[in-house]
């Protein structure tokens, strides 16, 4: 079996991509990158020398390019994570979200349509967010059968590819599978999402920035738990299918915060060490959204899965992590990732 795994060199892509490598030794895994800010192949330095393993650089945006990689490499199954994925980026610039988002994501449901005649084995898997439901009050959860309702430009990009892969499903036959998950944290994450930069701040002693009043909420699922998720679905789910995966796991911001402080002043012993006083209140992010939680209960029920971490423990694992791994810290926050692949990969 031939997979293509988009955005395999960013954060949950890195960690599905190294799951597949590692756990099906018979399939062949294609994973197809644009390395842009958030992506990253020494993400995947482990598995990189793997015969079931290869690298494309490319980008999703490109519909020649996609459309000549279908047909060079023939894939028969996709498992679509690339995208622009962070809210503050898509409130100052929202095209870049329609275009990686919607348009990448046609690009390939096109291309999936034009060299997949026979739907035969065939599978289209999108990786989606449960923002494409909008807000909860101070009860509910997101069902797989929650209206959608997104209220940023990220969370209504990704609303609308969910609607594109239905529609191609629907219309041309492509087989497809959706899944949309909570907030994840572990490692390698790009530190501009609340985890990694805040760790990243108490490391350097700097500002840690809360949004409005701090009390937001958020249903935080470990990335590597999404991964064996993923699995689940893409092995066992059914066509056309949607699951929504969370973390049974919510959190206030500001509680999270405090507890992220804890942990990371007992493990850096500083004798300055009083994380919390780095605290600040800032301007709230507009339209923010109030609480996000996930009802797991179908992906729970019919596929067996849960998460296998607590958050204590997969938040210090993920600490130790980022402080094991402070190289990968200045490489990703200075670019100079970036700058080396743009000189490997010129032509
Ligand atoms: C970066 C930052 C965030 N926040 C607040 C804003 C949110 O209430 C919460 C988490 O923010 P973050 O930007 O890390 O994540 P969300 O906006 O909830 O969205 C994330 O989870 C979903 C499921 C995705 O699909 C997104 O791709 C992913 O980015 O902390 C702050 O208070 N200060 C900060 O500096």
């Amino acid at each position: 079996m031939k997979i293509l795994i988009t955005g395999g060199a960013g954060f949950i892509g890195s960690h599905v991509v190294r799951l597949f490598v590692n756990k099906y030794p018979e399939y062949e895994i294609f994973n197809l990158d644009a390395l842009t800010y958030a992506g990253n192949l020494e993400n995947l330095k482990d598995v990189e020398a793997k015969a079931n393993y290869t690298f494309l650089k490319a980008d999703i945006n490109d519909a020649n390019e996609i459309d000549k990689l279908f047909n060079d490499y023939d894939f028969d199954k996709v498992i679509h994570l690339a995208a622009e994925s962070h809210v503050d980026r898509s409130i100052s610039n929202p095209l870049a979200f329609v275009e990686t988002n919607i348009l990448g994501t046609l690009n390939l449901l096109n291309a999936a349509r034009k060299y997949w005649a026979d739907y035969n084995d065939k599978l289209f898997y999108h990786i989606s967010t449960d923002e494409v439901y909008g807000t909860l009050g101070d009860s509910g959860l997101f069902t797989e059968k929650s209206s959608y309702d997104p209220n940023s430009p990220y969370s209504a990009s990704k609303a609308s590819s969910d609607h594109f892969v239905r529609a191609y499903g629907e219309t041309y036959g492509v087989p497809y599978i959706i899944s949309n998950c909570s907030n994840n944290y572990g490692p390698n994450q790009f530190p501009e999402k609340l985890i990694p930069l805040f760790i990243n701040n108490i490391v350097n002693k700097k500002e840690l920035p809360v949004y409005g009043d701090g009390k937001y909420t958020r249903d935080w699922l470990f990335v590597k738990d999404h991964a064996i998720a993923i699995d689940l679905a893409f092995h066992k789910g059914e066509i056309k299918e949607t699951y929504n995966i969370g973390g049974f796991n919510e959190w206030q911001n500001i509680d999270l915060i405090q507890l992220l402080c804890k942990i990371m002043d007992k493990k850096l012993a500083r004798e300055d060490g009083d994380s919390a006083r780095l605290i600040t209140y800032v301007k709230d992010r507009p339209g923010h959204d109030k609480r996000y939680a996930i009802d797991a209960g179908k992906i729970n029920k019919r596929l067996g899965w849960k998460p296998s971490v607590t958050f204590e423990e997969g938040l210090e694992k993920t600490i130790d992590w980022y402080l094991h791994n402070s190289q990968w810290l200045q490489n990703v926050t200075s670019g100079a990732y970036q700058k080396y692949y743009k000189e490997q990969y010129k032509s």
